[in-house]
């Protein structure tokens, strides 16, 4: 049936067909005489899926051997995105697998369109998650993810007339060929209740009698490393009604409820929260966050205490990320575990919590800050409330000993937030019981020691490190750009840059080689003519591969400022339009692409997609424009949208007010892919102009210690005249929908301008004429691409692991041997 060799499933095109037809028969069951596109896909994933699960099984194993520290890394989203092309690329089978299928007639790259994408996440914070899981995997650390395997993932973005409408993502319709499910691994998960003291073996102790009970039950994804055999692990929990019988139902004949009853178990994970903006304080959304938390936890001590028997080694073996303060209930669920369950004392409980977990924020916004009502805590969570205000009451004691009775101080930094209605700060309690505290940028750690956390970092100033973000050159470059792969590796005449990135500085030599800027250029034109495809397919648009595709895709967000974006076309529209004859000759053509999903109750970012639609409308049909401009709106933006459309891409937008974004990350993506960045000088944008220079950017507006003081005076400055007049516009209905953009006006003007759109516009569009005079000059611009990929090799994800890996976890690699 399979060739073996040493164990291992062959690779060669043959043996792949061989099982390809196996699990068409066998698993797909179809004859092997007649099955399409899509059951010929299942079969390949599923052949797929055998060799990844041999590289955990030896993986796994090895780590059990050498019994590494390892790191667990907590989130509650993943944006993984497609699986089957990131996985041949990683098991080096992509061209086996191609010639395979070819042979049974059948196009690799048809099938693996066949595959939907696994959204289970929102954003940046999601999608940076998938990518470390890579970077983790290939640079061989023992390490683990662990999430929540979300039946519905993030909506479908469906455009009506320019509207942003929201559908379920079913994405479980067709199965999963990518996961493992463990019945085997299941936990029981408690709820509610009430907590009585007990005297056990002659010690007071507490016990949480829980109201509810649910089961959790594991899910695996393995995650293979490139240019490794290591294959690590995705565990996501999916919430199972417990085995326990609710016998009054059924004494009471009344089934259908028991039955009812059940299946209330299974919404804990069924659907992912989409708005990554304000934390909502829900019932459900706790219920979420403590029960992969739960499960975790009680999967990470089984396995330590299968191999330890001594709870103080638990902080050599063990490294506890908490991705944000989504899991960060799990710092008190530890504690409950060793107080509780296995009878530590409070002091070596507490000792040990302090030196496992390792705590990272994403956001800047004080209201993404997460506060849980104390009631709802108290109702859904009675014992961890109680831990909680001992916490509090200990790290109170002894800050009145650092810091005296300055009260005001005292109840900024209580992980107790007072008043008509008491919440649990959970950032605060992060801080507390973590080792150590970073921001996802150099900037955006200042702001933390300096604004948002700056009474902890003046108390513990060794806590608080930044890790700049990065992403996976594997995802972001070799599968999403395989023709700009092979021009790397032909130039720097080795692939080993996939896996040591740092060798992409070598193109630098190359920047202005005249040969090396024909086939730069000639790639670019290939991805343009795939993405101008896509877009005309999506939106009817044809658009010219010269104009200078210009694109800002990311989550629809007032402080990512797409409405500046949108100013900007209708005053280039409205220059054009007024513009002599002679004068049209010279304006560089532009096709202005944006995309992304706006939270479905977040009003102004659904109307910025709206008018985004309403001024398309208008340029798109006026034939006096032609193709000197055109506006697009791609919908249902996700992981695979990205892929297709970076690649494409020449000019990218990141916009953001200074001071606001965390770090950003789609920026990396197109460094890597040689697109050029329009941007402030915002999140991790800071270091991205010292490693390529701002020579080779169109940096413009305020800078981070700028803002506050613009907006103090911000309502007593008139804004430029270009900016009202462009608002001004949209207000009086030139593009219809008069009433319905009245309030998105209403944001930027009449002092009101929180987001600086009119103070930063003149910048911004000296910044995009800046841009149009370099696409002008090609080799020039050519060369701003070249060293754009070149310097992007600092924000790879290898790069950001390898840091907290050395810095914060204190985990070394463990290979699995060749
Ligand atoms: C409570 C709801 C919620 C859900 C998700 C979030 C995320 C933290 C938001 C997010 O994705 N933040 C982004 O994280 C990226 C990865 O670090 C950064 O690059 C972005 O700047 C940051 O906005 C906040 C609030």
């Amino acid at each position: 049936m399979f060739e073996l060799m040493d164990g291992f499933l062959k690779n060669d095109p043959v043996s792949l067909q061989k099982d390809i037809l196996h699990h068409v028969e066998y698993t797909v069951a179809r004859s092997r005489f007649s099955f399409d596109d899509f059951e010929a896909y299942q079969a390949l994933s599923h052949s797929v899926r055998d060799r990844l699960i041999e590289r955990w099984h030896d993986t796994q194993q090895h780590f059990k051997k050498k019994d590494p520290k390892r790191l667990y890394f907590l989130s509650l989203e993943f944006l993984m995105g497609r699986s089957l092309s990131n996985s041949v690329i990683n098991l080096g089978i992509k061209d086996q697998c191609a010639e395979a299928l070819s042979q049974l007639g059948f196009e690799y790259e048809v099938l693996a369109e066949q595959e939907g994408d696994a959204a289970l996440g929102n954003g940046g914070l999601a999608r940076l998650s998938a990518c470390q899981m890579d970077s983790l995997a290939t640079l061989d650390f023992p390490a683990w993810g662990y999430g929540l395997r979300y039946q519905y993932g993030l909506f479908r973005q469906i455009i009506i007339d320019g509207f942003q409408h929201e559908q379920p993502d079913y994405w479980l319709n067709f199965g999963n060929p990518w996961e493992i499910e463990r019945v085997h691994v299941s936990y029981p998960v408690k709820f509610y209740g009430s907590v009585k003291e007990e005297v056990v073996n002659g010690k007071k102790c507490k016990v949480w009698i829980p109201g509810e009970t649910v089961e959790a039950v594991a899910y695996d994804n393995p995650i293979p490393g490139y240019g490794t055999r290591n294959t690590i692990n995705l565990r996501l929990w999916a919430a199972k009604p417990s085995e326990g019988l609710d016998i009054e139902s059924y004494n009471t004949g009344d089934y259908i409820n028991a039955i009812v009853n059940r299946q209330k178990a299974e919404i804990i994970s069924n659907v992912l929260y989409p708005d990554d903006r304000s934390y909502q304080g829900k019932e459900l959304r706790l219920k979420q966050q403590y029960f992969f938390v739960s499960a975790s936890l009680q999967d990470i001590v089984r396995r330590f205490k299968d191999m330890h028997n001594n709870f103080d080694e638990f902080p050599d073996k063990v490294a506890l990320q908490l991705n944000d303060t989504h899991p960060s209930i799990s710092v008190v669920e530890l504690m409950r575990m060793l107080l509780d369950e296995e009878h530590l004392s409070w002091k070596r409980s507490w000792n040990i919590v302090c030196k496992v977990f390792t705590f990272t924020t994403h956001t800047v916004l004080p209201e993404a800050l997460e506060k849980v009502p104390m009631d709802l805590f108290e109702t859904v969570l009675p014992r961890h409330l109680q831990i909680i205000y001992d916490i509090n009451f200990a790290f109170m004691e002894e800050l009145k000993n650092k810091i005296g009775k300055d009260y005001v101080r005292l109840s900024r930094m209580s992980i107790v937030e007072e008043g008509a209605v008491k919440n649990i700060r959970m950032a605060n309690l992060s801080i507390v019981c973590s080792h150590t505290v970073n921001g996802v940028s150099r900037a955006h750690s200042e702001l933390l020691k300096t604004r948002v956390f700056m009474d902890f970092y003046e108390l513990w100033p060794e806590k608080f490190q930044y890790k700049t973000n990065g992403v996976t050159q594997r995802r972001w470059i070799v599968v999403s750009n395989p023709s700009l792969c092979a021009l790397i590796s032909k130039w720097l005449r080795t692939e080993s840059w996939i896996h040591d990135v740092d060798l992409l500085t070598h193109l630098k030599n190359h920047a202005s080689n005249p040969e090396l800027q024909h086939e730069w250029k000639m790639v670019k034109k290939i991805n343009k003519m795939r993405l101008a495809e896509y877009i005309e397919t999506m939106s009817g648009v044809k658009v010219s591969l010269d104009a200078m595709f210009d694109v800002q895709i990311k989550r629809i967000h007032e402080y990512k400022r797409q409405f500046l974006n949108i100013l900007g076309v209708i005053h280039r529209y409205d220059c054009i339009k007024n513009m002599e004859e002679s004068d049209r000759r010279k304006v560089v053509p532009r096709v202005c692409i944006i995309g992304g999903k706006a939270p479905p109750g977040y009003e102004i970012a659904k109307k910025i997609i709206k008018l985004c639609h309403a001024v398309a409308e208008k340029i798109n049909n006026d034939t006096d424009i032609g193709d000197l401009l055109k506006l697009v709106f791609i919908p249902d933006y996700n992981v695979s949208v990205a892929e297709l459309v970076i690649p494409g891409s020449d000019l990218s937008q990141h916009i953001s007010t200074a001071g606001h974004e965390a770090s950003g990350t789609g920026s990396m993506k197109f460094l890597m892919n040689g697109c050029l960045l329009l941007a402030t000088a915002d999140g991790s944008t800071n270091e991205i102009i010292e490693e390529i220079g701002a020579e080779n950017m169109f940096i413009f507006g305020a800078k981070m210690n700028e803002v506050p003081k613009l907006r103090e005076k911000e309502s007593t400055i008139k804004a430029p005249l270009q900016f009202r007049r462009v608002v001004r516009m949209v207000r009086d209905g030139y593009f219809g929908f008069k009433d319905y953009f009245k309030s998105l006006c209403d944001t930027v003007e009449n002092g009101k301008d929180f987001y600086l759109l009119g103070s930063d516009f003149t910048s911004y569009l000296e910044a995009q004429a800046a841009a149009d005079r370099a696409y002008v000059d090609k080799e020039k611009w050519c060369k701003m691409s070249v060293l754009s990929t070149a310097g992007s090799g600092r924000f790879s994800s290898d790069r950001t692991i390898e840091d907290y890996a050395e810095k914060t976890w204190g985990i070394k690699p463990c290979k699995l041997p060749l």
